[in-house]
């Protein structure tokens, strides 16, 4: 595997501090070399640089529109560059508004894509139906094709063409989805396994049934975006929604195995870690060692040995 990793310290699309500071952590437990150490060729492109927007007023109930519209361009630009540079792509974040980014730029490079959504939350509040205003419960609903009448002017967002199809969307780990989100989902007819699924069918199970559904016409590259999150607290304490009742370490794995051996995996975000939403550094540094298994998952790193 060749792999290019791109470091996002940002955090405006949510208000806590300390996610900015996930790319970091997850470097410093080792990603690179233990990537390396199972054989795969690694490029680190570093981190980002995001300026600040000074005045960056809320449009209604929107937060920080105007800076979060603009790190994701360069988040685009960046992962369009390790694309094109013939890697596959992982994005550290920061938090999980830069999917909008991760995912524009790699649909610019392969236009055709499918999207395996593993987290607590459905991310597809629109800003009209976000109880936060918050941009990072908000990503899937500026690139998904169905919602764009949805979807109000921002400023710095105009450069968004939505780019995926409802029915290219999978989501694993639900189970805090808003009374508007699941409308949303409901309405578009997006595929979703929530936590009692996972339970009720088993994870090997909702991977296969997973894959028949994106799969069911022609093999779409395959972009996965993990919120940390849908981990279970237990597991992934150093985050900032955390939900009991989530997937445990095992589970979390296995989605990343299984979706390594689809030979389909084209890019990965990592988003959510925040080491300073963790009450002790042992479990900042035990969320961000969970983070970096879960990468070497993606790349062929299998428990047998
Ligand atoms: N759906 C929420 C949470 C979004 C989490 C973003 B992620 O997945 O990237 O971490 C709101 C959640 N909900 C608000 C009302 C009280 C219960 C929690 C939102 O703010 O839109
Ligand atoms: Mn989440
Ligand atoms: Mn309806
Ligand atoms: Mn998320």
């Amino acid at each position: 595997h060749s792999v290019g990793i791109i470091g996002a310290p940002f955090s405006k699309g949510q208000p806590r501090d300390g996610v900015q500071l996930g790319p970091d952590v997850i470097r410093e437990a080792g990603l690179v070399k233990k990537l390396e150490g199972q054989g795969c060729v690694v490029k680190d492109y570093g981190n980002l640089i995001f300026e600040d927007v000074s005045n960056d007023e809320p449009i209604g109930r929107t937060k920080q529109p105007r800076v979060v519209g603009l790190a994701n361009k360069q988040v685009a630009d960046a992962v369009q560059r390790v694309k094109n540079d013939g890697h596959t792509c992982v994005m550290l974040g920061g938090d999980h508004s830069l999917a909008i980014g991760s995912i524009h730029g790699h649909a610019a490079y392969r236009p055709e894509l499918s999207v395996v959504w593993v987290d607590a939350h459905a991310d597809i509040n629109t800003p009209l139906t976000s109880p936060t205003g918050n941009i990072h419960g908000q990503p899937m609903s500026y690139l998904i094709r169905e919602l764009c009448t949805k979807i109000p002017v921002l400023p710095n967002f105009s450069w968004i063409k939505p780019c995926i199809a409802a029915q290219d969307v999978v989501y694993i780990g639900l189970r805090d989805v808003d009374p508007e989100e699941h409308h949303i989902l409901k309405h578009l007819g997006i595929k979703t396994f929530c936590m009692t699924e996972v339970d009720s069918l088993g994870i090997a199970k909702v991977m296969e049934q997973m894959c028949d559904h994106i799969f069911s016409k022609i093999k779409k590259p395959i972009h996965l975006s993990y919120d940390i999150d849908a981990l279970d607290p237990s597991v992934a304490p150093a985050t900032g929604t955390p939900v009991i009742g989530g997937l445990t370490y095992r589970e979390g794995i296995y989605i990343t195995e299984y979706v390594c051996q689809t030979g389909l995996l084209s890019a990965v975000d990592v988003v959510e870690v925040n080491p300073k939403q963790a009450k002790r550094e042992e479990e900042a540094r035990f969320t961000a060692n969970v983070a970096v298994d879960l990468v070497l998952g993606c790349f062929g790193r299998v428990r047998e040995g």
